[in-house]
């Protein structure tokens, strides 16, 4: 088999490239590019669509007069079929038919001296996308049909494309940073999940990755093409959270004016992720409960069950055992979540993540901001190192976005690290530090917030000012 490429010279907008195979040139033609059929005996008929159509330079037209034509060129794989239902060998019904049996992706416009509407009534319920009469408007109105139907296929091939941009954005060991012992073992259990329907319940702190693992599982399941939901319970008002998640029909409370399809429904065939499942307060932990066991569920105002294949993943900040230990939480329900769990350590225990994790932040900083490669100073790392992070990954990116931004030069310096965490005293008490220098440090910190006055210093922490006086004599402050 002979397999050369060449080029075709320019033709209008777009250039064509055919493949030689088989002692035949076959073009390949962009996506932009829409080949299309028209199939009509009466060749000026033909000929005249052909050449208005051909004023497009995105339509590639070619023109066959018979059926059987039709038929074996189907190879060249077209985008669209324009037919004349009234060919000498073959009625307008079976060829159809012969086409769809190839392929029934193909759209098809049936052009017909028929003005009965009845028949195109018919063709239209045997799957052509529109019926047009022969007439003077017969070109504009192919036309128009023919636009509408590129700009269909364009949004099918963009939704392909995100969905194919979306697995590849969500194979896991890429976009979970991490070589820590701590994130080895939650891989280990990612890939458990993935080859299994088992519900799985996610712990960890704020900011640890709840979210990116919920996904991770979904988008590398076998669910991956079917939705994805995402609820948080603290985000929705507690009244809310029925319909919310079960859906209403029109009318069945006040503000109801439309029938609303619930999260579950929404997730059938795919995955829902119910965040901060502790906040769920407990007469709807119940009804959760019921619609978990029933795998069904009747949306408010309604009658009817609906049946719902959906995986169910969660996640919390808390404890849930100490939850149903406490009251807030059912145990029945605890164990019907709970199925695989899933423990996200925080980031302080995970090493030398942190610094995995802050080089990757950079890189994305540098390629959102398109400025030039920025590395990190040694100083710098260590303190990223020693720094508890209570907000875990979210508030290392943040903490490096930031210092991205007042870095000067390529290097991050240990000033250019700004922590505004809302609980640093461990981080505080952590570092290996006499009593003399933690006094020190006080004194310094609110020296600083006090603009330098001694006499309100001095006040504020109930030492003499000349204990302040002579620690800045002596430069220790
Ligand atoms: N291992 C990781 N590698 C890269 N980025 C991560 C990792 N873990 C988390 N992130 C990033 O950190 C941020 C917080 O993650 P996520 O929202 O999943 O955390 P969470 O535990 O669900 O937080 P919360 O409890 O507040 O809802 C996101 O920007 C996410 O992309």
């Amino acid at each position: 088999m002979k397999f050369i490429i060449k080029k075709n010279k320019k033709k209008t907008s777009c250039i064509i490239f055919s493949v030689y195979l088989n002692n035949n040139f076959i073009q390949i033609k962009p996506m932009s590019i829409l080949k299309i059929f028209i199939v009509e005996d009466d060749l000026f008929f033909g000929e005249t669509l052909k050449y208005h159509l051909k004023l497009n330079p995105d339509f590639d037209v070619n023109l066959f007069q018979t059926g059987k034509q039709c038929i074996s060129n189907l190879y060249q794989k077209p985008d669209v079929i324009c037919l004349d239902i009234g060919l000498p060998d073959i009625t307008g019904d079976i060829l159809l038919k012969q086409i769809q049996e190839t392929n029934d992706k193909i759209p098809i416009i049936i052009i017909s001296g028929q003005e009965e509407i009845e028949v195109a009534v018919n063709f239209l319920k045997s799957g052509v996308l529109d019926y047009i009469v022969k007439n003077s408007h017969t070109k504009d109105l192919l036309w128009n049909s023919i636009i509408k139907i590129k700009e269909n296929l364009k949004l099918v091939q963009e939704v392909e494309e995100l969905k194919e941009k979306l697995e590849q954005k969500f194979s896991f060991e890429k976009i979970i940073i991490g070589q820590s012992d701590g994130i080895k073992g939650v891989f280990n259990k990612i890939n458990k999940a993935i080859n299994t329907n088992i519900n799985v319940s996610i712990s960890g702190e704020t900011g640890t990755g709840k979210e990116v693992v919920a996904k991770a599982i979904h988008y590398n399941s076998d669910r991956k093409n079917k939705p994805f939901i995402a609820v948080n319970m603290a985000a929705i008002p507690k009244y809310l959270i029925e319909s919310e998640f079960f859906g209403h029909e029109k009318g069945a409370f006040t503000g109801a004016t439309e029938r609303s399809i619930g999260k579950f429904e929404q997730a059938d065939g795919g995955t829902i992720f119910l965040d901060e499942i502790a906040e769920l307060d407990l007469n709807l932990q119940s009804k959760l409960l019921r619609v978990l066991q029933e795998r069904e569920v009747v949306r408010l105002g309604g009658t009817n069950a609906i049946k719902f294949n959906t995986r169910l993943i969660i996640a919390t900040h808390k404890d849930l055992s100490q939850e149903v230990k406490k009251g807030n939480f059912r145990e029945d329900l605890f164990y019907r979540i709970i199925g695989l769990p899933i423990v996200l350590p925080p980031l302080r225990d995970r090493g030398n993540d942190t610094l995995l994790l802050a080089k990757h932040f950079i890189d994305l900083f540098v390629k959102d901001n398109k400025t030039k490669p920025i590395v990190i100073s040694k100083d710098a790392k260590q303190k990223l190192i020693k720094y508890p992070f209570y907000g875990n990954i979210r508030e290392l990116k943040s903490v490096i976005d930031l210092a991205c931004v007042m870095c000067e030069g390529n290097e991050i310096l240990l000033d250019d690290l700004t922590f505004i965490s809302i609980n640093n005293t461990d981080f505080f008490l952590s570092e290996e530090k006499t009593l003399k220098e933690y006094t020190n440090e006080i004194v310094l910190h609110y020296l600083k917030i006090n603009n330098n006055d001694v006499v309100k210093t001095a006040k504020k922490l109930d030492i003499g000012k000349s204990t302040i006086y002579n620690l800045i004599q002596s430069k220790v402050i």
